[in-house]
């Protein structure tokens, strides 16, 4: 099984853009450990994200860079997948409102190249996996007979079906309540523990970072300015945009950066 993932001087632009919207940006994930990319709103994190899986935007293109497994570079097609399963903001609009969350089970596992005579077995351990124990009742639902957290559990369990050892999760609780939030932060971090995913967590939220991440880096204007440690970023962050967002995040409880 691998062990690392690098993001490679990843460079993306846009058609008409005067500067990249990510430049140069290199990150390393590693199994069994969660690393956040945070930075402002259009600071470049999901066009990071979406870079690496090679699926941006149309008229967004990646111009530079690679992704590396173990230290090997391989096809978009090997990666998603295969190597990273990927979970997004806004769950609801991921599934196809006519579809029940069986048909997109097994469009997955199709996708995959897994749908064999274990798919039921398969598709019922991943949603007991996630917290959907009662796998009867919610594999003929669709998704507007539930609730945020239910759909975010599912879209988890669609990303184990393929068992990739990598994570990548784009501000996967910006839609939910606190509680849920947490439910969904917890999930992640068991999953983190048992099943030792390597996880790169999209996020804007210092909160979120405080709770499941074990390692920063911070983008400003797609370029990455600071990286380590979460402790070292919350004790004595040194670039001015990571001081912003550590106090913007203390000023919630009354307390501020010496
Ligand atoms: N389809 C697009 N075409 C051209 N530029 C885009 C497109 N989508 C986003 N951008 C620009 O790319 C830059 C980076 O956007 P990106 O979505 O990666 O930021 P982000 O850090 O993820 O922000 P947020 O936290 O708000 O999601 C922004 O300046 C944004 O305006």
């Amino acid at each position: 099984m691998p062990t690392f993932l690098t993001i490679e001087a990843m460079t993306v632009a846009a058609a008409g853009a005067p500067r990249p919207l990510v430049e140069n940006l290199s990150l390393t994930i590693e199994r069994g450990r969660v690393l956040a990319l945070v930075g402002a709103s259009g600071s470049g994190k999901s066009m990071t994200c979406l870079a690496s899986l090679g699926v941006l935007p149309p008229g967004v293109f990646q111009t530079g860079g690679e992704v590396r497994i173990d230290g090997r570079s391989h096809t978009w097609q090997e990666l998603r997948g295969r190597h990273v399963a990927a979970i997004m903001q806004n769950p609801r609009g991921a599934f196809n409102p006519v579809r029940t969350m069986r048909d997109h089970a097994v469009e997955t596992l199709k996708a995959l190249g897994r749908f064999d005579s274990d798919a039921d077995d398969r598709i019922a351990s991943a949603l007991i996996e996630v917290g959907l124990k009662e796998v009867k009742q919610v594999l003929p639902l669709h998704a507007f007979e539930m609730s945020g957290g239910m759909l975010q559990r599912m879209m988890i369990a669609l990303a184990l079906l393929s068992d990739a050892p990598f994570l990548f999760a784009d501000e996967p609780t910006t839609d939910l309540d606190l509680v849920v939030q947490m439910r969904i932060l917890d999930l992640l971090e068991r999953l983190v523990a048992e099943r030792g995913l390597g996880v790169l967590l999209v996020t804007h939220d210092m909160g979120v970072v405080a709770r499941l991440a074990d390692d920063v880096a911070l983008i400003d204007h797609g370029r990455l300015v600071e990286e380590g440690p979460v402790e070292a970023m919350f004790a004595s962050p040194r670039h001015p945009v990571t001081r912003l967002l550590v106090n913007a995040h203390l000023s919630l409880y009354g307390m501020e950066l010496a």
